[in-house]
């Protein structure tokens, strides 16, 4: 499964019911995976939501959960269709997720500093499969986010792993072009889809705009 494309980040913000609209418009316009974050949610509140989202979004794109391995198992165990989870580096070890989730789940993990690098060097091969790399640039989406790289310091960054690097932080479609030229395989955004008065227009621009590249 490729971490490749346009990466809808859930918006905590929102009521189920105009979370699944988002969903389904950023799906319908191309979205490649839809990240599940809830971090006020409890985890019986995130597991609904999560297997609310695998529901509509079908076989259409992935379905990550965002720091919950147990919200991923649980939906799954519901029945759901999860692919895999997006961790940070303060949430459950990746290695314990490749392990409970299998082989071919789709496991993302934050980087964003020259220490994380040399974590993940000490990885057996294949516990991570994408990197999620910000901020390019402020955001209001997450409170004490990372320091801003700009597209030039995720681009040094992404110079630095062999694994398919996922802008996130604050992207907004017009800086596709720049950020795919120096190494993104793919962007990942919250606001400028969730926000957007038309979700559906605004994930098919940055699909559009990260499939003229390819
Ligand atoms: C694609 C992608 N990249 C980075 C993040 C950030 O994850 P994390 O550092 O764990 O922060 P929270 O999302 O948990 O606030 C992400 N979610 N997705
Ligand atoms: C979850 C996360 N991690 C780093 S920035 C971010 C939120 C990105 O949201 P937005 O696209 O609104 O800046
Ligand atoms: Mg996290």
């Amino acid at each position: 499964m490729s971490p490749a494309g346009l990466h809808l980040v859930t918006d905590g913000r929102l009521r189920l019911d105009r979370l699944l609209i988002v969903v389904d418009a950023a799906v319908r316009a191309g979205a490649a995976v839809v990240q599940v974050r809830g971090k006020e949610a409890s985890a019986r509140e995130l597991t609904e939501t999560v297997v609310a989202v695998s529901q509509v979004v079908d076989d259409r794109a992935a379905v990550l959960v965002n720091d919950r391995l147990d919200v991923a198992l649980a939906a799954r165990h519901g029945g759901a269709r999860v692919d895999g989870v997006h961790l940070g580096q303060d949430d459950l070890d990746p290695v314990v997720a490749r392990h409970l989730l299998g082989r071919d789940a789709l496991i993302g993990w934050t980087a964003h500093r020259d220490a994380h690098l040399r974590a993940l060097a000490s990885l057996p091969e294949g516990t991570v499969d994408y990197l999620g790399v910000g901020l390019v640039r402020p955001t209001t989406s997450k409170a004490d986010g990372p320091p801003v790289l700009g597209v030039g310091g995720f681009g040094s960054f992404a110079l630095s792993t062999e694994l398919p690097c996922i802008a996130i932080g604050g992207v907004r479609v017009t800086d596709v072009p720049d950020l795919a030229a120096v190494g993104a395989a793919g962007v990942a955004v919250v606001t400028a889809v969730a926000d957007a008065p038309d979700p559906g227009a605004a994930a098919g621009g940055f699909v559009d705009a990260l499939g003229a590249l390819r």
